[in-house]
């Protein structure tokens, strides 16, 4: 079930973005097995993840005797390999991507990390906020006044680490199925967060001159493309950016026969700090839900600040069924959707290494070398 129904991936069990790429593939119908270290290597039980929804989970410790060689039996069958281990880690391990690609020529070798394969600093340990700093993303989501600030893990782990490994692995799945070509994909955040500015550089020119050391675009202010505080303390932002809509809300607020809020000011810098002050001061008069129900759902571009049990709740999210509780966990559900093969359903995370003997007896494991692996410790503690 699912588009990607009969894709068979093998995910080498790391840290953040790598398990976020397989667990957006198993949304989509993939069997991904997940490579996991045992419990004890891996520093005591599992945590609780949501990224391993969908998967399989086998336990192999690959530094003992026999797990390399049922790894690449692994390989042997699979389209596509994730790993996001420091470069020279699979290679180490005596499965890097020369000894794939010659066992398995059409696999599509997905390398996740932050600073990329090679480069000066592909070595050194490091995490999302640190490679979104270097790609420049981590400057434009700096407010006036504020330090550089940017969401958690969504921006480079997510937007620019998982998301391009997940469009590299479509992309080499295609390539392979045309004519047998594998290949190594080396996915960076360093290269997906500063690709994902290519957007917002395409608006600046208009606005900014990038060479201007402390011109931010967060640092603009603009009065209509912002958030505000309410009475009871929550939060609200509008994006009111175009002529007509920023119109809209000026009329919907209220002042619109108020010349300081004219169409025609909208593009004067010199403005957007005392209006911002003049709005700031007018959202503080009433509760997040009183202008929820003034402007939600009009041409303002306006919206409410959620957070996730709160957006959990809200109409349009429950109408498009974004959010389930499965386990005990709020969670979203698979994205984007497809009308012809719509994903599995959710269901509970595997326990660690729930799927070992079976997925070894898939790969042809008789009893006597599954317990010739168990003894190596290969499959961890028993
Ligand atoms: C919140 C976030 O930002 S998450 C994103 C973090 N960054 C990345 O993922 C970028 C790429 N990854 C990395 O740079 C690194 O993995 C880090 C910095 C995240 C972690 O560093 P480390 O804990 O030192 O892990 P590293 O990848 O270097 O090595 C993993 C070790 O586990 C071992 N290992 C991994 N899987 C297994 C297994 N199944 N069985 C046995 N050993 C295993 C590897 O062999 C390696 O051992 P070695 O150092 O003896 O060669």
């Amino acid at each position: 079930m699912g588009v990607l129904s009969g894709v068979k991936i093998v995910e080498m069990v790391g840290m953040g973005p790598g398990p976020f790429c397989g667990m957006l593939l198993a949304d989509l119908g993939a069997d991904v097995i997940a490579v996991e270290r045992p419990a004890e290597d891996a520093g005591g039980p599992r945590p609780w993840s949501i990224c391993s929804r969908g998967k399989r989970s086998i336990v192999l410790d690959m530094k003992k005797p026999g797990a390399v060689d049922t790894f690449l039996d692994l390989i042997d069958g699979a389209d596509v390999l994730i790993e996001g281990n420091r470069p020279g880690v699979m290679e180490r391990l005596g499965i890097g991507p020369d000894v794939c690609l010659a066992r398995r020529p059409s696999l599509v070798y997905g390398r996740m990390t932050g600073w990329g394969q090679y480069g000066p600093l592909s070595k050194a340990a490091a995490h999302d906020a640190n490679y979104i700093a270097l790609s420049g993303a981590l400057w434009i989501a700096t407010q006036p006044g504020q330090p550089p600030e940017a969401p958690p893990t969504i921006l480079g782990d997510i937007a620019g680490g998982a998301l391009y490994l997940t469009v590299g692995i479509l992309a080499g799945i295609l390539r392979a199925r045309k004519d047998g070509t594998g290949q190594v994909i080396d996915a960076a955040m360093v290269d997906g967060s500063a690709h994902l500015l290519n957007l917002l550089v395409s608006f600046l020119p208009i606005e900014y001159d990038l060479s201007i050391a402390n011109t931010r675009p967060g640092a603009l202010g603009r009065h209509f493309d912002r958030t505000y505080v309410c009475s009871d303390g929550e939060w609200i932002v509008l994006q009111a950016m175009e002529p007509q809509f920023y119109t809209e809300l000026i009329r919907r607020l209220g002042l619109d026969h108020d010349g300081r809020f004219a169409e025609n000011q909208r593009q004067n810098p010199s403005v957007w700090g005392p209006l911002g002050e003049e709005l700031a001061a007018l959202f503080k008069t009433k509760t997040r839900a009183e202008w929820n129900e003034l402007l939600e759902g009009t041409d303002t571009c306006f919206a409410p600040v959620l957070s996730m049990p709160e957006a959990a709740v809200h109409p349009h999210m429950v109408a498009r069924d974004v959010y389930r509780t499965v386990d005990g966990v709020l969670q979203a559900t698979a994205a984007p959707r497809f009308s012809a093969t719509p994903s599995p359903e959710l269901t509970s995370v595997p326990a660690l290494g729930a799927h070992t003997t079976d997925i070894l007896s898939e790969l042809g494991h008789n009893d006597d070398r599954i317990e010739s692996l168990r003894r190596s410790g290969a499959l961890g503690s028993p």
